[in-house]
């Protein structure tokens, strides 16, 4: 059964971002993800975690100033600085909370430019084997163009080309079923052919992007698949609830671990 985590950015927003970590808890989730940590001191994270017995499955590292509208600066070739800085200060935060997962996102670049292409190489041969040293992996997510129009890593086969190319341990694939679904459609199949590279799993319904309990998929059939792949990590709740958090979880109750 997988186990799922809670994304507090996300889901909860009732609640003060900290508190969240009480409230996902008390909801029934060991686990949370969620994009940013860096508004707070490590600190004040790991003590959520602790209070609240909460693993942390996943977090992305410094995104650039993401209110400007940047996604990432791993494939901008003049960012190189920020990005080997944002690793630094991911790690610092990886250190405190005990995370084995990180996210480094591409950025707004053309996927077919050169300059793109080999920044992006540039940063990942930086970033994996300093995560290495710590146990940790690095993730690359697909993402659609719908949800973030110009975004460079935009196909599912694309990643998975990175990934060969670079032939690094930790370097694995963050397979977000709602992008699988509006990039390519045929979930199941890329799942399984992919599920050597997999290093998390994110859900959401599609198209609306809420909870996994309707909509296009059959998220059901998709977590018994997840276990006969014999997938042992983390699926991120990566999901606008239609309305209060807690209203929506009916989905969650026959996964909630007692
Ligand atoms: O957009 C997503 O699906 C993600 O998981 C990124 O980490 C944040 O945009
Ligand atoms: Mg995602």
């Amino acid at each position: 059964m997988p186990v799922f985590a809670a994304n507090l950015t996300m889901m909860f927003t009732e609640w003060s971002f900290l508190d969240r970590f009480d409230a996902a808890a008390e909801a029934g989730f060991s686990a949370v993800e969620y994009l940013f940590p860096y508004e707070f001191a490590p600190e004040q994270i790991e003590e959520r975690l602790q209070r609240n017995n909460l693993t942390q499955a996943l977090f992305n590292m410094p995104p650039g100033d993401w209110a400007a509208g940047e996604r990432g600066v791993a494939a901008l070739p003049a960012r190189f600085a920020d990005l080997t800085a944002g690793v630094d200060r991911a790690l610092d935060y990886a250190e405190a909370t005990g995370v084995k997962r990180m996210h480094m996102m591409a950025g707004i670049a053309d996927r077919h430019d050169r300059d793109a292409r080999a920044s992006y190489r540039r940063a990942i041969d930086h970033a994996a084997p300093r995560l290495a040293e710590k146990g940790i992996d690095l993730l690359l997510e697909p993402i659609n163009a719908r949800n973030m129009p110009g975004y460079f890593l935009n196909s599912f086969d694309f990643a998975r080309e990175i990934i060969a190319e670079a032939g690094l341990a930790n370097l694995r694939l963050q397979f977000d079923i709602y992008h699988c679904q509006v990039i390519h459609g045929d979930v199941t199949m890329r799942l399984r052919n992919a599920f050597d590279d997999v290093g998390h799993v994110q859900i959401a319904s599609i198209p609306s992007r809420n909870e996994p309990d309707g909509e296009e998929l059959n998220y059901p059939f998709l977590f018994a698949e997840l276990d006969r792949l014999g997938y042992a990590g983390f699926v991120g709740c990566e999901y606008n609830p239609r309305g209060k958090t807690l209203d929506g979880l009916g989905w969650f109750e026959a996964y909630r671990r007692s």
